[in-house]
């Protein structure tokens, strides 16, 4: 079963209010997506193994923890996914970046595939894909599919902004994996968009439309 984490962090929720808001700018927009990104960075790595090392401090040799390795990936969904790169990375710095692209249709609302490429050991990662964005759930479900077609096995998903109806579509589809979101917002609305939202996310990142 699915671990849902709704990360409720004060300054998240502030940034988030900011993010929403329709007059912030893209500039602006680009700066909180990549500091809240680096918020939930924290909260999605919370588990990760630990290995126990000796350290020479000036003083005396100690015992301290380290992270024992595991390999890691991001992996955003184009185009949104991008703004939540550089957040993740500035406390994953080690971790391999892969490419999926894919788009909504605007009138059926199902996902098109534009674009994949993974690092080639993506089998061995532990894999975090990123979007802000989760409304109906058919983008990141997707995603999803796909990575486990090309091996992956341990994935997480971090979101910005999550739909009750996207959770239990990607819960369902995928019960292995584990889902952060920085707010579970009210529902869709008859144009599949998240309310209350924070409008197109790739647009509002990059100054589209
Ligand atoms: O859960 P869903 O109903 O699938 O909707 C969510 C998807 O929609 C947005 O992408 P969009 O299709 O607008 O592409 P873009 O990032 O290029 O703007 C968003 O970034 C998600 O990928
Ligand atoms: O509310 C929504 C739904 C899908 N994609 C977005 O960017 N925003
Ligand atoms: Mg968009």
């Amino acid at each position: 079963m699915s671990k849902v984490t709704e990360v409720s962090h004060p300054l998240i929720l502030h940034k988030l209010a900011y993010i929403r808001n329709k007059e912030t700018g893209a500039k602006d927009f680009r700066q909180l997506v990549e500091e809240v990104s680096m918020l939930m960075a924290y909260e999605v790595t919370r588990d990760l193994p630990m290995e126990e090392v000796d350290v020479q401090t000036p003083i005396c040799t100690t015992k301290c923890k380290m992270l024992a390795g595991k390999k890691m990936a991001i992996v955003p969904i184009l185009r949104a996914g991008l703004g939540m790169v550089d957040g993740m990375l500035s406390l994953i710095p080690a971790a391999k970046v892969g490419h999926i692209g894919l788009y909504r249709d605007e009138e059926t609302l199902q996902p098109v595939e534009y674009f994949c490429k993974l690092p080639q050991d993506i089998a061995e990662r532990e894999v975090i894909v990123v979007d802000p964005m989760l409304a109906t759930g058919g983008s990141s479900a997707d995603a999803i599919t796909l990575l486990k077609k090309r091996g992956a096995k341990n994935i997480r998903l971090v979101c910005l902004i999550a739909a009750p109806e996207g959770i239990k579509c990607v819960t369902d589809k995928h019960p292995d994996v584990d889902v952060y979101v920085a707010s579970i917002d009210e529902k869709l609305n008859e144009n599949g968009y998240i309310v209350p939202g924070l409008g197109d996310a790739g647009d509002r990142l990059f100054g589209t439309k």
